[in-house]
């Protein structure tokens, strides 16, 4: 068994080249893909960049996700992990809480659940289309088309007003800003806690056709909990999923031959989204598990009490697992890759999300086959500190 002193200080976050992660990630995973990393705490934890070392930490149950176990490796204390955890944010519970909640929605996002919902995201996105091609070019296509897609879907799944998006879109961006202090990420979830638990509420009087309401008739759980469990899936409903539709598209345009499969060829559509989620991989840092007793991965112990931060991206692109990985392929089979992570808390969302990329991204590039950036590639403008890697903006020409 190893155990090295620190040689790394600090989750790198910067980026040399848009698309890759840091250089730093991948010379630390060729160096060992377990390795010592101090924390921004000053904590002697881990930093995991190899695809069989992050999954196995993923689907080990000696490893927790809550927060109060966890250290930062950031400076900054990040995300909702300070203060208390509102109540049902079950991604940072362990079982038996985890499952409690999570088994409530379950149901909600099976494949069949998914298929059902396939005719109004195709609705929807043929009316975002239309908009744009009214409105006419140059647009901004996070703006017009990437961002309005999944927070349209998820509240309408949710029950949450569309007509309430500037509030939800701007907490949420708030929430996931690495270098918000934790006052603001503090104020911003007990805003967006305090708006859901409004609606909650009045759900309970009167019950519409959606997750909240339906939520609200399970009896298992109280409106602060509902609220709780509502925050985690907005936020996760649609930043992530915005994100991968505009930093795809811009990947797909710098990359003219792959685009072309994409917009031509419907039978390697599902396969494209599989490799730009394993290519792109936009959490940007994490996910971060903290050990519950001592556990030896890989010929390294990892001590109880000592955290470990997982950098997925480094991990989708570990040559042992993906054969040139660093190369976008919509060709090559992804399966397997971690960016919706693995084990108890492998995204919830994850049908969804896929159904709605496999939806959105042919139906833009055949609408517009013109479809091109409307700057230079370098001066797109990206969102280099927040914890869902993406485009801020992206502006194009048809
Ligand atoms: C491309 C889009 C998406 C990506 C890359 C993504 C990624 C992830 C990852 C990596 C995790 C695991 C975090 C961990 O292990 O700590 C996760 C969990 C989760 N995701 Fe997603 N996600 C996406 C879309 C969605 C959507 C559309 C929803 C819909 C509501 C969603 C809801 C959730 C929830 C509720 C969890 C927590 C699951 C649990 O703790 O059991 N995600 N996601």
């Amino acid at each position: 068994m190893t155990e090295a002193t620190p040689r790394l200080s600090i989750f790198p976050l910067a980026r040399e080249r848009t698309f890759d992660p840091p250089d730093e990630l991948t010379r630390r995973r060729a160096e060992a893909p377990l390795q010592r990393m101090m924390y921004g705490d000053g904590h002697e934890g881990w930093l995991a960049t190899g695809y069989a070392e992050s999954r196995a930490i993923l689907a080990d149950a000696r490893f927790s996700s809550r927060p109060e176990l966890m250290h930062s490796a950031l400076p900054q204390r990040v995300e909702l992990r300070r203060g208390p955890l509102p109540p049902g944010f079950f991604l940072q519970m362990d079982p038996p809480d985890h499952t409690r909640y999570r088994r409530l929605l379950t149901g909600q996002f099976t494949v069949r659940r998914m298929k059902q919902l396939e005719p109004r995201i195709h609705d929807i996105t043929e009316s975002r289309l239309d908009a744009m091609e009214r409105e006419g070019a140059p647009a901004d296509l996070v703006r017009s088309f990437a961002l309005p897609i999944p927070s349209l879907v998820i509240c309408e799944m949710l029950g949450v007003p569309y007509e309430d998006r500037e509030k939800f879109q701007h907490d949420s961006s708030v929430i996931l800003d690495l270098e918000a202090s934790t006052d603001e990420i503090t104020a911003a979830r007990d805003d967006l806690l305090a708006y859901l638990g409004a609606l909650v509420a009045a759900k309970r009087k009167d019950p519409g056709d959606d997750m909240l309401s339906g939520l609200t008739a399970s009896g298992e759980l109280t409106d602060a909990e509902i609220a709780g469990m509502g925050l985690l899936l907005l936020i996760a409903g649609h930043e992530t999923t915005a994100n991968m539709l505009g930093l795809g598209t811009f990947a797909l345009l710098t990359n003219p031959r792959q685009l072309a499969v994409v917009r031509d060829d419907p039978g390697a559509v599902e396969n494209a989204v599989e490799e730009l989620l394993r290519y792109l991989s936009i959490l940007h840092i994490g996910p971060t598990r903290t050990a519950l007793e001592d556990v030896e991965i890989g010929g390294t112990l990892v001590r109880a009490g000592e955290s470990v931060t997982l950098s997925l991206g480094a991990a989708n692109r570990d040559p042992e697992r993906f054969e040139g990985g660093d190369t976008l392929d919509v060709t090559r089979s992804a399966q397997g890759h971690l960016s919706f992570g693995h084990g108890i808390h492998q995204c919830l969302g994850q049908q969804l999300a896929r159904v709605e990329m496999r939806i959105a991204y042919p139906a833009l590039l055949r609408r517009f086959p013109g479809l091109r950036l409307a700057v230079p590639p370098e001066e797109v403008p990206m969102r280099a500190t927040s914890a869902v890697y993406g485009v801020r903006r992206l502006p194009v020409l048809w």
